[in-house]
């Protein structure tokens, strides 16, 4: 059957709430939840199939991104769809995944490493998975409370199955960390089975429709064939056989925080629709005092706010892509035996992951308040885009640990760059900053790129100092490197920051000679910004490490602000360009029509405490205090 997914979506009338999500409870919100789930699985299974077909070229992320309309929370079979299956596709053996990718399995599952008492140290995980050679199986125990399995998505009622990551002990000897299929719950009833301890966590600041969830074993039984064995492997007799990486197992994070820079993206684009709409039809103050009131994005400082988030959101998109098609490529080679990039992208990874969630939550929040009192509403969907944004800089590797992960890379370079030894090409600018090699500073954006290059040696170089001096004093490594780590971490931000300007602007000088030139210059126009922005706001460390002048900055200051007048004609066509339909959007500020005012009415409508003229509070509770007080 051929169909136009998205409007075939869009007429499903149960995805669709008549109450908002807001006024529901806690349970009520997740079965409501979790029946849309399932109307959606279906549609992605029958896709899968065949049984219906695309005929817009878009759908394939529209089918994703169109989620955030039905669920306006989160689709609690986010980790099914986007951890489970792509786990056991990148981590299982040719043989399991015949018998486990089926598109018909009864299996929902979920990715579960967290514990209690361990997130970012997982090498600290206390689950275990002991070989039990006579009967071939492994068993799952919990030994502690800390042990206990929390916060998985989908872990709390919807799954069956999970993945979980546990120490491998196999005749007394501990292995590591390793991955284990298991059954958890009944595929028929949904009981827990027998030693299964699992139910859900509470609620929380967003991801309130998840169902994050906690999990128990009591020596657990599963056949030996359950651990995830393509890159590693148990015998039947106990043999261990290596993978060729100790790290591989860490894959499917390392995945997951590339393609959160995409996702981080799509939440920029939100959340700058719904304000830059907003401010064009927003009136309030007059500039000069003899004028009518003016759109508040006439505002200089309105456009300082925004600009920024529009031109961020292309720069996660390009990079984003960037990093998808660098991780295909290592990922290739991977397959071919070959894991001498590996460490380069887990590097790079750590550091956008980070800095793009970070980034992403600022500006979203910066897009509310941008948005005065009506952006506090439920109903503008910018809080809702804040929670779950600002959840990326925690989960999939929390933003310090993995600015730190990057600092190991960074500091190996300095090193062969402190002790005169080849340096890849990449890293030549180091070589550079230490023989004092530095350009004369140019107000362009290919200057700016050398000026964070020019922060980024020199951030590192004061973290690498900083550790050398610790450890002449006597300390050991790890402590010496707690003591640098503050320094350390602004060398992995600048880092990304350095990063995120190369590409950005390179990719679009590059994408600028494939299209219409009138779409050439708003392009660069918002990559300069961007590099701009960034300049202005890093000025400190300019002046620190580069050979940038205080005349320099005046000048950077000017050509920021003429790009901000450059670019505010076009401030509404470019978030129109975003393409993202009102009812994704899911805001009464951002809606395509701008009845701004009218929408708000109609949703203060639906509030329960409009239903009664007078609450029957009134008279439990108010006016027998109200009516003493008149007697
Ligand atoms: C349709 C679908 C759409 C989807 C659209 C997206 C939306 C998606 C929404 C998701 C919704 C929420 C999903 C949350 C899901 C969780 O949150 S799952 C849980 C995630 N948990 C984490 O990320 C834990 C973070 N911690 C870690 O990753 C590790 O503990 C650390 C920090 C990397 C340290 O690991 P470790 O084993 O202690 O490592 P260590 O011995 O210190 O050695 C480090 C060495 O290993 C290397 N290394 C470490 N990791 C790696 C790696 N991965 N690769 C290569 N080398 C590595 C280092 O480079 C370092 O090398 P050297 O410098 O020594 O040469
Ligand atoms: C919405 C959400 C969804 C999630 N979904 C899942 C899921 O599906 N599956 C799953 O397994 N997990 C999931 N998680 C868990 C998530 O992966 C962890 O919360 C995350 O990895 C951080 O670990 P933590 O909570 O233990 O923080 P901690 O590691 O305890 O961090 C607390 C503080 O300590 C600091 N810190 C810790 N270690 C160091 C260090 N070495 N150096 C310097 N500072 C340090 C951190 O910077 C931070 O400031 C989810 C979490 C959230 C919020």
């Amino acid at each position: 059957m051929m169909i136009h997914t998205n409007n075939y979506i869009l007429n499903i009338k149960e995805l669709w709430d008549d109450v908002p999500e807001e006024y529901l409870s806690h349970k009520e919100r997740y079965e409501n939840a979790i029946k849309k789930a399932f109307i959606v699985l279906k549609v992605l299974r029958q896709l899968h199939t065949g049984n219906i077909q695309i005929t817009d070229h878009r759908t394939p992320t529209n089918v994703y991104s169109i989620q955030d309309g039905i669920f306006r929370n989160v689709n609690p079979l986010l980790i099914h769809i986007g951890l489970f299956w792509s786990t056991i596709a990148a981590q299982a053996s040719t043989e399991q995944q015949a018998e486990w990718l089926q598109p018909d399995s009864s299996m929902i599952g979920t990715y579960v490493q967290t514990e209690l008492g361990h997130g970012s140290f997982i090498r600290g995980i206390e689950t275990t998975a002991t070989y039990d050679s006579t009967t071939d199986e492994f068993i799952l125990h919990t030994p502690r409370l800390s042990a206990y399995k929390w916060w998985p998505g989908g872990l709390g009622n919807t799954a069956n199955a999970c993945l979980v990551m546990a120490q491998l002990y196999i005749n007394g000897t501990c292995h590591g960390l390793h991955i284990f299929l298991a059954q958890i719950r009944d595929f028929d009833t949904h009981k827990p089975l027998p030693g299964i301890k699992v139910g859900e966590i509470g609620p929380k600041m967003g991801f309130n429709t998840a169902d994050n969830g906690f999990l128990g074993f009591d020596n657990h039984r599963i056949p030996r064939t359950n651990m995830l064995m393509k890159n590693v492997q148990v015998l039947r007799d106990g043999t261990y056989v290596k993978p060729k990486h100790d790290k591989l197992t860490y894959g499917s994070m390392l995945l997951t925080r590339v393609t959160l820079i995409s996702d981080l993206a799509y939440q920029l684009s939100k959340a700058a629709t719904i304000a830059v709409r907003y401010s064009a039809v927003r009136r309030q103050s007059p500039i000069k005092s003899n004028e009518p009131e003016r759109q508040i994005l006439d505002f200089v400082s309105q456009q300082h706010k925004l600009f920024i988030t529009i031109a961020s959101s292309h720069v996660y998109r390009v990079v984003g892509l960037w990093m998808w098609n660098s991780h295909k490529r290592v990922t290739a080679d991977i397959h071919e035996g070959n894991m001498g990039q590996l460490p380069e992208l887990h590097a790079l990874a750590c550091c956008l992951k980070a800095i793009s969630s970070r980034d992403a939550s600022a500006l979203v929040e910066q897009c509310r308040l941008a948005c005065g009192g009506h952006g506090y509403m439920m109903a503008s969907n910018l809080p809702q885009i804040y929670a779950y944004t600002t959840a990326a800089v925690t989960y999939e590797g929390e933003y310090t640990v993995l600015l730190l992960q990057t600092a190991r890379y960074l500091v190996k370079f300095w090193r062969l760059a402190a002790e005169h030894k080849p340096l890849p090409q990449n890293f030549a600018y180091f070589e550079d900053y230490i023989k004092k090699n530095f350009e004369q500073w140019r107000n362009s954006p290919e200057g700016i790129i050398e000026g964070f290059k020019a922060i980024v040696a020199g951030k590192t170089k004061a973290a690498y100092d900083t550790l050398q001096c610790n450890l002449r004093n006597g300390r050991e490594f790890e402590e010496a490197w707690n003591m640098a780590s503050v320094q350390l971490t602004n060398a992995s931000e600048a880092y990304a920051r350095s990063l995120l300007c190369e590409v950005f602007w390179k990719e679009t000088v590059q994408l600028s000679t494939k299209v219409s030139k009138s779409l050439a210059i708003v392009l660069e126009q918002l990559a300069e910004l961007y590099l701009m922005y960034w300049a202005l706001e890093k000025h400190g460390d300019l002046l620190l490490y580069s050979t940038i002048s205080r005349n320099d900055i005046e000048a950077l200051q000017s050509r920021y602000e003429e790009l901000l007048a450059l670019i505010r004609p076009n401030a509404v066509g470019l978030v129109d360009a975003f393409d993202i339909r009102d009812e994704v959007l899911c805001s009464t500020l951002g809606a395509y029509d701008g009845r701004v005012y009218e929408r708000m009415m109609e949703e203060a409508s639906k509030s329960p405490l409009n239903e009664d003229v007078v609450n029957e509070s009134f008279h439990k509770y108010i006016r027998p205090v109200t009516m003493k007080n008149k007697l």
